[in-house]
């Protein structure tokens, strides 16, 4: 693929930034990648392992002469970067994030956006529960979703080029709504990793896991939930925060279900619990036939597997 844009600035460099660059790199899609990390430190890995072709010590000098920025914050330092960097965008810059939430950071971010800029709101639906410089990789976004998520009145030409981009890094790429995106994303994201962070939370209540008892014994499933409940602390604790109302609604389900599932159990409805399993292994296959676990083993998958 050939270059989508000159320059391209990103701000923040932890799991996606670093990831974007290595993806850019792969693909020839920008001419330079400046960087910017609030952390001297996160400069310092940055320079030492070549993230970026420049990396620079104020957000100031990265934005400069950018085509594409990309906020690659936590979502509630969304709003100060946006504030600290709009004086110094050149008029028909793209401005676009990876936040989780779209809602919030559009109405943090829009406001601080100087006219002639175009804002594009964008979200990989890709990750790790690994954070920082060091934990990216080229191959993150490919054959996963990208979501953009394009403000009333934004340029159509800015999003094609964006969306070529985000093809470039190996995504497949739709437009979406902000709100259905934040129902969307609290039902397949957000509240799984609450679930996650409060299952394996209960486990260190029975003061077992530190004990190596819950970990030496742990089945597969336990140990999926460490793995999603070792993700970022302050991006997740942003994500709850930004996405309150979406979130509160689906655990407000999630309650109900679980009481109609405990109630099962104690009154031994088996029927209860074979059908509502049956339900959901549906789904779980249903995602593996459109091929969107890429992550999956490929036993099981054959017809006639049961
Ligand atoms: N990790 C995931 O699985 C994932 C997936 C998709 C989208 N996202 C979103 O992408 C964004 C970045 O997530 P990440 O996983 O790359 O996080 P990360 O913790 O790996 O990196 C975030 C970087 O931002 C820097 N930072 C924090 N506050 C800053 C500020 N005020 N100014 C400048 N830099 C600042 C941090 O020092 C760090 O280098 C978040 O908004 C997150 O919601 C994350
Ligand atoms: O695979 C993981 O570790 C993730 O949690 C990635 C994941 C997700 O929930 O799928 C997490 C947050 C994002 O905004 C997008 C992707």
């Amino acid at each position: 693929m050939s270059q989508v844009y000159d320059r391209v600035a990103l701000i923040g460099l932890g799991l996606i930034a670093s990831s974007m660059f290595w993806a850019i790199k792969r693909a020839g899609l920008a001419g330079e990648v400046t960087g910017y990390a609030r952390s001297e430190a996160t400069r310092d890995t940055a320079r030492r392992i070549g993230l970026c072709d420049r990396v620079c010590d104020t957000a100031q000098e990265a934005v400069e002469g950018a085509d594409l920025v990309v906020l690659c914050v936590p979502v509630g330092a969304m709003e100060a970067v946006a504030q600290d960097i709009a004086p110094f965008l050149k008029p028909g810059t793209t401005v676009s994030d990876v936040g989780s939430v779209k809602r919030h950071v559009i109405q943090t971010v829009s406001p601080h956006i100087p006219d002639g800029v175009h804002f594009i709101p964008a979200h990989p639906l890709a990750g790790t529960e690994h954070s920082g410089p060091e934990s990216g990789f080229a191959e993150l976004f490919d054959n996963r979703w990208c979501l953009l998520v394009p403000v009333e009145g934004s340029d159509q030409g800015a999003i094609t080029q964006l969306r070529t981009l985000w093809e470039g890094l190996g995504s497949n790429v739709d437009e979406m709504d902000a709100d259905h995106h934040d129902l969307v994303l609290a039902v397949t994201s957000h509240a799984p990793h609450l679930i996650a962070y409060t299952m394996v939370g209960v486990a260190d209540d029975l003061r077992r896991v530190t004990d190596s008892e819950v970990i030496k014994y742990s089945a597969a499933g336990f140990r999926d939930f460490t793995r999603i409940a070792a993700s970022d602390p302050t991006m997740w604790r942003d994500v709850f925060l930004s996405n309150k109302d979406a979130t509160l609604e689906i655990l407000g389900r999630f309650t109900e279900e679980l009481f109609a599932l405990q109630r099962a159990i104690r009154t031994g409805d088996g029927e209860h619990l074979f059908d509502y399993f049956t339900r959901t292994r549906a789904i779980r296959r249903g995602i593996i036939d459109a091929g969107q676990d890429t992550d999956a083993p490929d036993f099981g998958r054959g017809k006639g597997a049961s």
